[in-house]
C-alpha cells in the first residue's frame, strides 16, 4: 500500500481550517500506488485526494505539477484542478512534507486492458498532448536517454544479482540506444508514466481521465506513446499484442496523427521507454528493505519488454 505518512484527525482539521472546503465527513488512505501518500477526502463540499509528497517527487519540481494540472483542466482536459487555499497556495506542508488537495475524478482503471481500451487510451494520451501545447512550465525529463547509463552504474550488481550476465546485456542496449535515440522529433509536455493504473474509464469504456503526473516533463510526444504501448500492449505470458498496439495508436492519431519520422521512430523509443522502467524499478528493488509496505515493482518484467524490442517491433505491417 502507498500511506507512508499518517495524518491524524487533529492534524486533518487543522490543515482544512486553512481552506474553503468544510468540515472532513471521511478520510482514508488510498492503498494504490507507490511514490506518494494518497487519502480520499471527503468534506462537506465534495471529495477531493489529498497527496503527501514523497519519495521521488523533488519539491521544486511539485509547482510544475500542479501548474500543469490547473492548465490542462482549463482546456478542458479531465485532469485533476489542485485546490486552492483561502490565501490562494495550492502547495501546502502537512507533517513537515509538501502536500496539496486536488479534485476527486470519477472513473475506474483496468487491470487487463482490451484493445478497445487501448484505442481509447490513445486517445486520451493524444488529447493530453495538444492540451498542454502552450503550457509556460518547463521540465527536463531527468529520466530520459541521457540519465540511463550513470543511473545504470548504480545498480549494476543488483542486476547481475536478479540474473547474472544481465548487466553486459543492459550495457549493450545502453550503447545501442545511444547511438541510435532519435533526437529530432516534435517534443512537448509529456506524462512519461501513462500506465494503465493512471488512466480512468468511464462505465462504458470511454476514456475519462488521467492521474498522476508527477513524472511529466518536456520530451518527445512519440516517447510518450512509446512508455505507453510497452505499459499497455503487452501480454501476461511476455509476448506483445500487435493488435493492442495498432488500436492505441490508432485512437491517438484520431487526435494527433503521428508524422513519418515519429512511426519510424516507434520501435527504438519503445525499447528506450523499456530501457527506463527496467531501471528505476532495478533501483527501487535494491533500495525497498524486505518487509516493506510498498512491494517493489519487478524489473524483470521490463527486462522481458526490453528482450522483445531487441528484436525490433514491426508494428504497421509491410503496407505502411
Ligand atoms: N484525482 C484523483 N481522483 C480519484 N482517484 C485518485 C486521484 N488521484 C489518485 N487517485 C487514486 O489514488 C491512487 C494512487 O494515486 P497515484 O497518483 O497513482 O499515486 P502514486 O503517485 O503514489 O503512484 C490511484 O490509483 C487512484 O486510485
Ligand atoms: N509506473 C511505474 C511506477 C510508478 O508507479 P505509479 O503507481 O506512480 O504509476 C512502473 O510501473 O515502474
Amino acid at each position: 500500500m502507498a500511506v507512508y505518512t499518517d495524518i491524524t484527525d487533529q492534524e486533518l482539521e487543522a490543515f482544512l481550517a486553512e481552506y474553503d472546503l468544510g468540515a472532513p465527513l471521511a478520510f482514508k488512505g488510498i492503498a494504490e500506488g507507490v511514490e506518494n501518500s494518497n487519502f480520499l477526502l471527503e468534506t462537506e463540499t465534495g471529495r477531493y485526494i489529498l497527496t503527501v509528497y514523497e519519495r521521488r517527487a523533488r519539491p521544486e519540481d511539485l509547482p510544475y505539477f500542479l501548474d500543469l494540472l490547473g492548465w490542462l483542466a482549463d482546456r478542458g482536459y479531465p485532469s485533476a484542478r489542485p485546490i486552492a487555499d483561502k490565501a490562494g497556495k495550492n502547495l501546502k506542508t502537512l507533517r513537515g512534507k509538501p502536500a496539496a488537495i486536488v479534485e476527486f475524478l470519477p472513473g475506474l482503471s483496468v487491470r487487463k486492458p482490451t484493445p478497445a481500451h487501448c484505442r481509447e487510451a490513445g486517445e486520451g494520451l493524444a488529447w493530453l498532448h495538444l492540451s498542454g501545447e502552450g503550457y509556460a512550465g518547463r521540465r527536463a525529463n531527468d529520466l530520459g536517454q541521457p540519465h540511463w547509463a550513470p543511473l545504470f552504474s548504480k545498480h549494476r550488481q543488483a542486476a547481475e544479482d536478479l540474473k547474472p550476465g544481465l548487466s553486459a546485456v543492459i550495457d549493450k542496449d545502453l550503447a545501442e540506444l545511444s547511438l541510435a535515440w532519435p533526437r529530432n522529433l516534435p517534443t512537448g509536455t509529456i506524462h512519461a508514466d501513462y500506465f494503465p493504473d493512471n488512466v480512468f474509464f468511464k462505465t462504458d469504456g470511454k476514456f475519462a481521465a488521467a492521474i498522476d503526473f508527477y513524472f511529466a516533463c518536456d520530451d518527445a510526444y512519440a516517447y510518450d506513446v512509446a512508455v505507453t504501448l510497452n505499459a499497455w500492449c503487452f501480454e501476461a505470458d511476455g509476448s506483445f499484442n500487435v493488435t493492442a498496439a495498432r488500436a492505441l495508436i490508432a485512437g491517438y492519431e484520431r487526435r494527433r496523427p503521428l508524422s513519418p519520422a515519429e512511426r519510424d521512430a516507434l520501435p527504438i523509443l519503445a525499447r528506450g521507454a523499456a530501457i527506463r522502467f527496467f531501471l528505476t524499478r532495478l533501483a527501487d528493488w535494491n533500495a525497498t528493505p524486505a518487509g516493506a509496505l510498498v512491494r517493489p515493482k519487478d524489473p524483470l518484467e521490463y527486462e522481458r519488454k526490453l528482450a522483445v524490442h531487441r528484436e525490433g517491433l514491426s508494428l504497421f505491417g509491410s503496407s505502411q
